[in-house]
């Protein structure tokens, strides 16, 4: 069966102003989209943003904890997210893993957790420069991948979406080369089909975030192992829709 394209939009800690997000939805909410489409806002307006957007776009948390309840100041369980009507959370992203020092471990614990609490995840791997300079690449993935694999039974992948995010390419306008692209999600698709099942590695999409834009979409989405995109600065401009539909014809 081929892979839906799926298009996440990752907010971060934006848009700042009420007015923005409303904004933003009307595009959305205007939009003839062909894709899976996804958005991920600050946690505080998950709930809101939901409620406004039209029910083919769902809503992503940018992160969860591990733990359903307890003495956790500042965390989000999985189970209130999935008690608030949230279908998907984000996990792993760079941001997570350096600045708030989240390893693969707690990452895979999380990944566990918010299965278990019957959430979707869109789990984030990838390469720093200096790591693919110095041709660590495939390894790098393949171990934080790896610390999930360790954690997940092969029914769990069916609510997995992973998204290949090299660090150096997260904002810095250095979008990762189409051919480049490629390489890695196929080595990442090798990976999985080795470590988790050739079924798995088959129905699993795999899309790329880094820099993606209106104008290098439509290649990136030409590449076979490239089944969509987690877009960051972009998601908050008109050329999201431009993004969402790369497919088109
Ligand atoms: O981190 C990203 C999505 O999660 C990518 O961000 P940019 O699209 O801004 O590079």
């Amino acid at each position: 069966m081929p892979r839906q394209f799926f298009v996440g939009g990752n907010f971060k800690m934006n848009p700042n102003s009420v007015a923005e997000k409303i904004a933003l939805t009307t595009l959305l909410n205007k939009a003839e989209l062909d894709d899976s489409v996804v958005v991920a806002p600050p946690a505080l307006y998950l709930i809101p943003l939901k409620e406004i957007l039209r029910k083919e776009i769902q809503v992503a948390a940018q992160n969860c904890y591990f733990k359903d309840s307890g003495a956790f100041t500042g965390e989000i369980s999985p189970a209130q997210l999935k008690d608030a009507g949230i279908p998907y959370v984000i996990l792993g992203h760079s941001e997570r893993r350096t600045l708030f020092h989240e390893t693969s471990e707690i990452v895979a614990q999380k990944t566990k957790a918010a299965l278990a609490g019957s959430l979707s995840v869109i789990l984030c791997i990838g390469e720093t420069l200096e790591q693919r300079e110095t041709d660590q690449t495939a390894q790098v993935c393949a171990a934080q991948l790896q610390a999930v694999v360790d954690l997940l039974s092969e029914a769990d992948w069916s609510k997995i979406v992973i998204a290949y995010e090299p660090v150096w390419a997260i904002g810095t306008g250095k979008v990762a080369s189409a051919a480049q692209a490629q390489a890695t999600h196929a080595d990442i698709r090798a990976f999985l089909g080795t470590a988790v099942s050739p079924a798995v590695a088959q129905a699993t999409r795999i899309i790329y975030g880094g820099s993606v834009n209106k104008g290098n979409c439509k290649e990136l989405s030409t590449q076979p192992d490239v089944d969509g995109f987690l877009v960051g600065g972009a998601s908050l401009k008109p050329e999201f829709v431009d993004i969402i539909n790369a497919t088109r014809k």
